[in-house]
């Protein structure tokens, strides 16, 4: 018996801006983003299964997300009027635990060069 981490990898196109950055911000202004999301986890690998989780539970769990993020305008998104890459994880995370009792991280690149990771816990909005 052992433990193991999978993940699966999602992309979503979105636009979105930045309402509190300060006065004259770039990211105050509307623009778009090609946005990865990484999704991991954690659990014992099953005798019979050999696996912690079908990945395609964890697309299954996705489903429902892309359907409320991909190509849209983020802001207009129950619970993301802040848009940030931060609080689109911790909604990421909220929005999946249920159903993914084992989530362990969940990973947003907004661009090719910025990545925020969240793996739960603190107090948040
Ligand atoms: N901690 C965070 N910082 C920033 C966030 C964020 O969500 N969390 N978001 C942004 C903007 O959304 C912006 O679109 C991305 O900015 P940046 O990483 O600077 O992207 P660029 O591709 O424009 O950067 P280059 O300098 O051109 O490579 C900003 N900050
Ligand atoms: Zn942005």
């Amino acid at each position: 018996m052992y433990t193991a981490e999978i993940a699966r990898e999602f992309t979503f196109e979105a636009a979105h801006h930045l309402p509190n950055v300060p006065e004259g911000h770039k990211c105050g202004r509307l623009h778009g983003h090609s946005y990865r999301v990484a999704i991991r986890v954690a659990g014992t690998v099953g005798e019979e299964t050999g696996w912690v989780q079908d990945f395609g539970d964890l697309k299954s769990a996705w489903a429902p997300l892309d359907e409320r993020l991909d190509h849209r305008y983020l802001n207009e998104v129950d619970g993301l009027d802040n848009p940030t890459s931060e609080h689109l994880a911790v909604w990421i995370w909220n929005e999946l635990i249920a159903e993914l009792p084992g989530l362990s991280e969940v990973r947003v690149k907004e661009t090719c060069t910025s990545e925020i990771r969240y793996v739960g816990g603190g107090s948040h909005v």
